[in-house]
């Protein structure tokens, strides 16, 4: 319960709007067992009044007919208001989840599953609906209602409030109780199996062409079915015990309405209540257990939303992968980069930097190659603090790059990653993640220089023209030219590029290394690279072998 009751502060700024729904919950509720009572006393009234006696029928049905509108309109407003505060709340704790999210993952560890991150951001957020429509909400409606009734009840009726209050609290809090308890290992069960489902599948949609061509399609399929079925059976479980608790409410409804009618028949034989209004208080008993029922439906989720609270709390309250230092140095103006005596290792008893010394001066352009899995992209990392070394410093324009604020450090050094992303958004909404003023002709000469700008300039809509999810609508090495260029347009002094041509054939990878020097003129380049260098095209360049650093002739 502690999990979910640390999100208090998150719903607290939509309070109005669950205050709302209360109040119009409280009024639903209350209108539908004074239909009920009502309706009960007039029609029993009714039928005893001999004919030809007097008997208002006007005011009883026009009250009949008020109540049936008012629980209408209440029911209906309860809806909006509790739907709209729970939306927004939602809205809110994925906001908050991702914020907290994005600098507690670490990009270096492989851990990660991103399908359990989607399912934690998406399917366990929405768990927490259940929270105030399903359980609080009903909770503290059918209390305030329970309170009216028994008050009404032991001035009307005294010897049947106690079965009232004895049946009511019986139905509206024990038996929610004890399936929410019975519930809790189920709810933390379905969570993980529903986690398990939603990775599975976004393993399988990911790797679909891969399936079909060592086909392994079935064989993924069956798997997804079969983990859709273990979900299955849980919610199963869940759903029986649910009825087993709404059968157990019936039961004390039944149970309730009879002690009640029992005590009032005892009562109506003393004479110290009228026939119509033991009718009209019975059926009013009857109508409360409505309240019931629905707070059942929400105890029995309610094991999953704990649960799902649990698992995003788990998510946010990591500790960031990178701490920042409390009071940031300023960096100073300049382009430079230096590593002294770094050691690195993603297990550090197994380095895959030793003791790496380099410097690079403000507009030098270096190259580092290196066989596969020798640690290039470990070592650009450093500079933009995606990781800390173990051993030794990095440093960017003369300050530790630990002791530098992170946001100003990645505005000095803008970073094109081995597997750069293309966005689902527009060519522009792609390039201008890089720098967002640029000005159109800014984003047309950085297309150029990737020559990239015939492709757009084809598009249906030039610059406007959407791209596909990951850029699907574009080849490997269209993707590549495009997050590379974004990474051009970036006013950042430094730029760190994880094999920047990848994807590109020979004579366009040769040309748009040969072209470094004009085009990244003035800016720091430090480029990780398998491709031949064209003769001059780098001031130095480097070899990564065995840890540690060559420079080449
Ligand atoms: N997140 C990680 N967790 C653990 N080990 C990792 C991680 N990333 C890389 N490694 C390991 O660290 C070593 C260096 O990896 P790195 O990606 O830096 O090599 P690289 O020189 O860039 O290789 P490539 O040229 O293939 O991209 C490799 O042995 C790799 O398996």
């Amino acid at each position: 319960m502690s999990a979910l009751l640390a999100f208090r502060p998150l719903f607290a700024p939509h309070a109005r709007g669950f205050l709302l729904a209360l109040v119009l919950s409280i009024v639903g509720v209350g209108a539908g067992i004074l239909l009920l009572g009502v309706s009960g006393w007039f029609l029993t009234a009714a039928s005893l009044t001999t004919l030809g006696a007097a008997f208002n029928l006007f005011g009883p049905s026009a009250a009949v007919r008020g109540l049936s509108f008012l629980r209408i309109g209440a029911r209906y407003g309860e809806k909006l208001a509790g739907h709209d505060a729970t939306l927004r709340t939602l809205g809110t704790i994925r906001a908050w989840t991702f914020r907290r999210m994005l600098p507690r993952v670490s990009p270096a560890d492989r851990a990660v599953r991103r399908g359990d991150l989607v399912s934690r951001l998406t399917a366990d957020v929405d768990a927490l609906d259940t929270v105030f429509l399903l359980a609080i909400g009903p909770l503290l409606a059918s209390l305030a209602v329970g309170v009216g009734l028994f008050v009404a009840l032991h001035h009307l009726l005294p010897q049947a409030a106690p079965i009232y209050a004895a049946g009511s609290l019986a139905a509206g809090l024990l038996v929610p109780l004890g399936l929410a308890i019975v519930g809790r290992s189920g709810g933390a069960a379905i969570r993980a199996a529903s986690a398990d489902l939603r990775a599975a599948a976004l393993d399988g949609v990911d790797g679909h062409a891969d399936l079909i061509a060592f086909g392994r399609a079935d064989e993924a399929a069956s798997d997804v079915s079969a983990r859709a079925g273990r979900l299955g059976a849980l919610r199963r479980r869940q759903c029986r015990r649910a009825a087993i608790g709404s059968a157990a409410v019936q039961f004390l409804a039944g149970a309730t309405g009879l002690g009640v009618l029992l005590a009032g028949l005892a009562a109506l034989e003393s004479g110290t209540i009228g026939g119509p209004l033991l009718a009209g208080l019975v059926l009013a008993v009857l109508g409360s257990f409505e309240g019931s029922a629905l707070i059942l439906r929400g105890t029995s989720r309610l094991g999953e939303a704990q649960e799902a609270a649990r698992r995003l709390r788990d998510l946010a309250d990591r500790l960031p992968a990178i701490v920042e230092p409390a009071a940031p140095s300023c960096l100073p103006e300049g382009g430079s980069l230096a590593c002294e005596w770094v050691t690195f290792g993603f297990d550090p008893a197994r380095p895959v930097l030793r003791d790496v010394c380099l410097t690079v001066g403000t507009g030098e352009h270096v190259a580092i190659r290196g066989p596969s899995g020798s640690g290039k992209s470990a070592l650009l990392h450093l500079f933009l603090r995606l990781s800390d070394p173990q051993g030794g410093r990095v440093l960017v324009s003369g300050i530790d790059v630990r002791r530098c604020g992170l946001s100003a450090l990645r505005s000095r050094v803008a970073f094109l990653e081995q597997d750069a992303p293309v966005f689902l958004d527009t060519v522009r909404g792609n390039l201008l993640l890089g720098c967002p003023k640029a000005r159109d002709e800014e984003l047309w000469s950085t297309l150029e220089q990737v020559r990239l700008a015939p492709l757009v300039r084809s598009m249906p809509l030039g610059l406007d023209t959407p791209l596909g999810e990951a850029g699907r609508t574009l080849s490997a090495g269209e993707a590549r030219r495009l997050c590379l260029a974004r990474v051009l347009l970036s006013p950042a002094e430094i730029l760190v590029l994880d094999e920047p041509t990848s994807g590109l054939d020979r004579q366009t990878e040769a040309a748009f290394l040969d072209d470094i020097a004009a085009t990244c003129a003035g800016r720091t380049v430090v480029l990780a690279t398998h491709a031949d260098l064209p003769a001059g095209a780098f001031d130095r360049t480097f070899k990564l072998v065995n840890g540690g650093l060559v420079q080449e002739p």
